[in-house]
């Protein structure tokens, strides 16, 4: 059966989104992986799967590059909030979110930051505000879990961090039972800071909205910057809101970038 689907992205970071709420697609990690293979595949950082949902308005299945299915993902929920218009209840498996469109984009109530150890998750307890933990150069990170767990490194200049070559070290570590994202962020000013995201499951990107909001949060209790902060990624910026009651709003851009169809029998479950 031919599957149709929508390749979009939010400040590059690109999604293939299969909109399966009318007739159901089946997904494994397996399929997932080869159609975001960008030699063999379509070729996308995330795959993002819409279905019905009877506690929201959408459910949103994510899954990362090499198939692993995961809680959330602030760039898709923008190139979601984009696709569905309006205000939308997104059940993820991190929570419910809420995506309200703009034009160009969409401005996406993430929902809480939580910070204790066994949240996040780590394997041991410690202060997550100021671990006493590194790795070659990057040491005494902070860690939150913003639907997906997140370790944020403060550095000078995140272009001096070789990403590529200590972020699978630290996504892997057994401090993580989970794996993480790896994030190293500069403060450039009282409210801006600029930031790298080695992305669980997915690798260096353009772009990471949940990324964007962890580093926003911790910097903000850090108290290196005061909010709302813009967050610089490679691919562009986006606006953090920490906001009175707890929840994190992200605001910024979405985009498409073409339509297009598989056949289901090319990539096996
Ligand atoms: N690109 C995303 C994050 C996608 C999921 C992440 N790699 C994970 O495994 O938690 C974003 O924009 O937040």
């Amino acid at each position: 059966m031919s599957v149709a689907f929508h390749k979009m992205h939010g400040l590059g970071n690109d999604f293939i989104v299969i909109d399966a709420r009318a007739e159901p697609v089946a997904m494994s990690a397996a399929r997932a992986a080869a159609l975001a293979d960008r030699r063999t595949g379509i070729g996308c950082d995330q795959l993002i799967v819409l279905e019905p949902s009877s506690a929201a308005n959408v459910r949103m299945r994510i899954f990362n590059a090499d198939g692993s299915e995961v809680e959330a993902c602030g760039n898709a929920s923008r190139a979601v909030g984009l696709l569905l218009g309006g205000a939308q209840r997104i059940e993820t498996l991190g929570g419910t979110i809420t995506a309200t469109a703009t034009a160009g984009g969409a401005s996406v109530d993430m929902g809480p930051a939580r910070f204790g150890w066994d949240e996040i998750p780590l394997a041991y307890a410690m202060d997550t505000l100021s671990m006493p933990v590194g790795w070659e150069e990057l040491d005494n990170p902070a860690a939150v879990n913003v639907g997906n767990p997140h370790v944020v490194f403060f550095v000078p200049d995140v272009d001096a961090v070789d990403l590529a070559r200590l972020g699978p070290m630290i996504e892997t570590d057994p401090l993580f039972p989970e794996k993480v994202n790896v994030g190293v962020a500069s403060v450039l000013g009282p409210r801006h800071i600029k930031l790298r995201v080695w992305e669980r499951g997915a690798g260096l990107t353009r772009a990471c909205g949940t990324g964007a909001c962890a580093a926003a949060v911790l910097a903000i209790r850090r108290k290196l910057v005061t909010g709302p902060v813009r967050v610089d990624l490679p691919g562009g910026p986006l606006e953090i809101a920490w906001q009175a009651g707890g929840s994190i709003l992200m605001t910024g851009p979405a985009a498409f970038s073409f339509a297009g169809s598989f056949d289901e029998d090319a990539y096996p479950l």
